[in-house]
Parts: C-alpha cells; structure tokens; sequence
C-alpha cells in the first residue's frame, strides 16, 4: 500500500450506468496515480442505495490495494465531507413531455443542495467535475451555492467532445489521435458546441489545411462531433456510459497532473468574447492542479459565429436558471 494520505473522491449517481464503468477505474488508480490511494463516497438518492452497495460489493471483490475504503451514503452533506475531488454524475433525465425550463428545474433540485454541501464541507483543495447534463448549466448552479470555493474549481465536461472529434479527425486522415494537437471544443455540452479544426495541428499544419475538404469539415465533422452523443443512444439504446466515464477520468486525471491543451468547460473570463461567468469549454492548459485559458488565438468569421451562437445558448440556460431563482 502507497504511504501518502487517501483522498476523498465523491461520486455522485454512482449506481447509474456512467458509475459503474467509472468507479472501478478510481479505484484502480487511473484517476489520480498509482501512488494516490483513494477514499470512494458514493452519493446516490434512497431508491439505488442498494444498487450502490452491490456496487460496493464489488469493488471489495477487486481487492484493489489503492482502495482505503467505501462509504456510501443519500446525504450530501456526508458525502461532500472532506472530499478532495468531486465527481458530480447523478443528474435528472429529460423524460418524455419535459421541456428545457422542466429540466433546468428538475436539475436544481439536485445541484443546488449538492454546491452548498460542498461549499459547507469540502476539503480547501477541493475540484469539481460535472458530467449530469445539461453540464455546463449545472455546474453553474452549484458553484453559485458555493461561494467559500473558488469558482475556477467547478468544471464541467467537454472532454468526451474532445476525445470524439479526436477520433473522428483521426479516421478521416488515417493518422494516430497522438499524430494530433491542439484539439478544442467551444461552448456548451450539447448539439451547439463547435468542435474546431482551424487551430488543432496535424503533422505540422492546421488540421483543416491537412483535411483540405471544407464540405466534410462543416457538414460532417462537426454535426457527427456534436451529435454524437443521440447516435450512440439510437445505436445501443442508452447514452454514452464507459466512453464518458473515460474522459472524465482524462479530464480529472489532466487538470490534477497537468497537459499542454485540452477542452474543459471553465468560468469565463470574458477571453474570446465569452461573456464573465459563464461556464463553457475553451481550449485550456493544465500545470500543478491549475488549469489556464490558452490566449491569443485568431478567431476567423466562421468559428466566430459557431462559438457565439453556443455561448449564446449557454447565456439563455443561465438566464432561465436565474428566472427560476436557482443562481
Ligand atoms: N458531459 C458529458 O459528456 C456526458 C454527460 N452525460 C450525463 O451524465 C448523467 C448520468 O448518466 P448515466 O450514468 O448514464 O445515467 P443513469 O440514469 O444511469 O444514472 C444516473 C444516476 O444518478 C442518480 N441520481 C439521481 N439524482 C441524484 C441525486 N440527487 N444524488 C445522487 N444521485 C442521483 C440516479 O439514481 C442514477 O443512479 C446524465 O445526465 C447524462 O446525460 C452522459 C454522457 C456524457
Ligand atoms: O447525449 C446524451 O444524452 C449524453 C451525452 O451528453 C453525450 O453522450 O454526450
């Protein structure tokens, strides 16, 4: 057994599907090192506390020697207690007849308690990642019930985007996703995100110089980036699950131990236009548990209007969250 101290890792919805393929990964030491031994806190709501401790049960039966201990548990202030890094999974489904403001609403139930659980109790260094949609917006709402933690440690997750449009560009060009740099996606998690191939690099120059096809590049690319997600659900009848548990282990694995460029969904400084406040994906470096904005890219016309035109949607869920008084 590693001699450092464990952290506490909370992961909430840890009963649902993007918990079980997530958990045993935490446990093994692919989030943190292995040399981090990890404390899991399992937050789930009355009805799938008993899924959880099957889960539970299971990860005992792993026998992994970073695992210091489980606690499992329906209270969020028990669960945000001490924790170092907060994986906030759980969230309320769109259900059939729901709209948007339904959804929002239905979401603040569950982000507001669980910000101000983490603003009462939370370790100092405490970082956050939501990945229950709508993310961005969520991760609002809780880092506004936090005001005691910095709000450049909520976070939301554009990193499955990231990972896919990674893919995608590599199939396309029949290179390694390692022969690609600089990949960023923009905006809000959902269909209005724009996935940019104007500054990612492929063996020397921009990506969309090495795709040379502007027509696959606006009506293939991107839509199959940004809808990915509704393909994988007609293909196999449930979202994404082991894919988003992936990137989020990548995106707390990064921000904790540092990289060049990746997405992340952060606080707007007002860079690149994106209005002060919003929480949207930018292109973002990582050192000593710190991530940055990457300034000074030229932003052309055409990735203007994408990225506007999904900030805009980000500003219209931040006004309906302020109308219904949950920030
Ligand atoms: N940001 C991203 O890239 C992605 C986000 N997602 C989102 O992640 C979320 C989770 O997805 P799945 O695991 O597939 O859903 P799931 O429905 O299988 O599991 C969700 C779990 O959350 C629990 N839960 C509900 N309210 C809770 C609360 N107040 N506290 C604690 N737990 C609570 C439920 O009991 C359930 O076990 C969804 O909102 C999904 O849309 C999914 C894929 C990618
Ligand atoms: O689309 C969904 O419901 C799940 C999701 O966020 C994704 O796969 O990107």
């Amino acid at each position: 057994m590693a001699s450092k101290a464990a952290v506490k890792v909370t992961v909430t919805g840890a009963a649902g599907q993007i918990g079980y393929a997530l958990l045993f990964r935490i446990a093994s030491g692919q989030l943190l090192g292995p040399d981090t031994p990890v404390r899991l806190s399992l937050l789930e709501i009355p009805p799938a506390l008993k899924a959880a401790e099957g889960t539970a049960m299971e990860l005992d039966d792993c026998a992994f020697p970073l695992l210091s201990g489980i606690d499992i548990t329906d209270d969020p202030k028990r669960a945000f207690d001490g924790v170092n890094v907060a994986l906030l999974v759980g969230a309320r489904p769109r259900t059939k007849g729901m709209e948007r403001g339904d959804l929002l609403e239905a979401n603040g139930g569950i982000f507001k308690p669980q910000g101000e659980a983490i603003n009462a109790g939370a370790a100092d260094d405490v970082r956050v990642l939501v990945v229950g949609n709508p993310a961005n917006t969520n991760a609002l709402i809780a880092q506004s019930h936090a005001p005691d933690v910095p709000a450049e440690r909520f976070t939301a997750m554009t990193r499955l985007d990231h990972n896919r449009a990674l893919s995608q560009l590599a199939a396309k060009l029949d290179v390694s996703v390692t022969d690609i740099a600089k990949m960023t996606i923009w905006g809000n998690h959902s269909a209005t995100q724009y996935p940019d191939l104007y500054h990612a690099e492929v063996g020397g120059q921009t990506a969309a110089a090495a795709v040379n096809d502007d027509e696959w590049l606006k009506d293939t690319f991107i839509p199959t980036v940004a809808k990915r997600g509704a393909a994988i659900i007609e293909a196999r009848g449930a979202s994404s699950a082991a894919s988003a548990a992936n990137a989020a282990i990548d995106h707390v694995h990064d921000w904790v131990n540092g990289t060049d460029w990746t997405s992340m969904a952060v606080v707007s400084d007002g860079s690149y236009g994106v209005p002060e406040g919003l929480i949207s994906s930018f292109p973002v470096r990582c050192a000593d548990g710190e991530w940055e904005i990457i300034q000074g890219l030229e932003i052309d016309d055409f990735s203007r209007e994408r990225i506007d035109a999904s900030v805009q949607e980000l500003s219209e869920e931040r006004d309906a969250v302020r109308g219904l008084g949950l920030i």
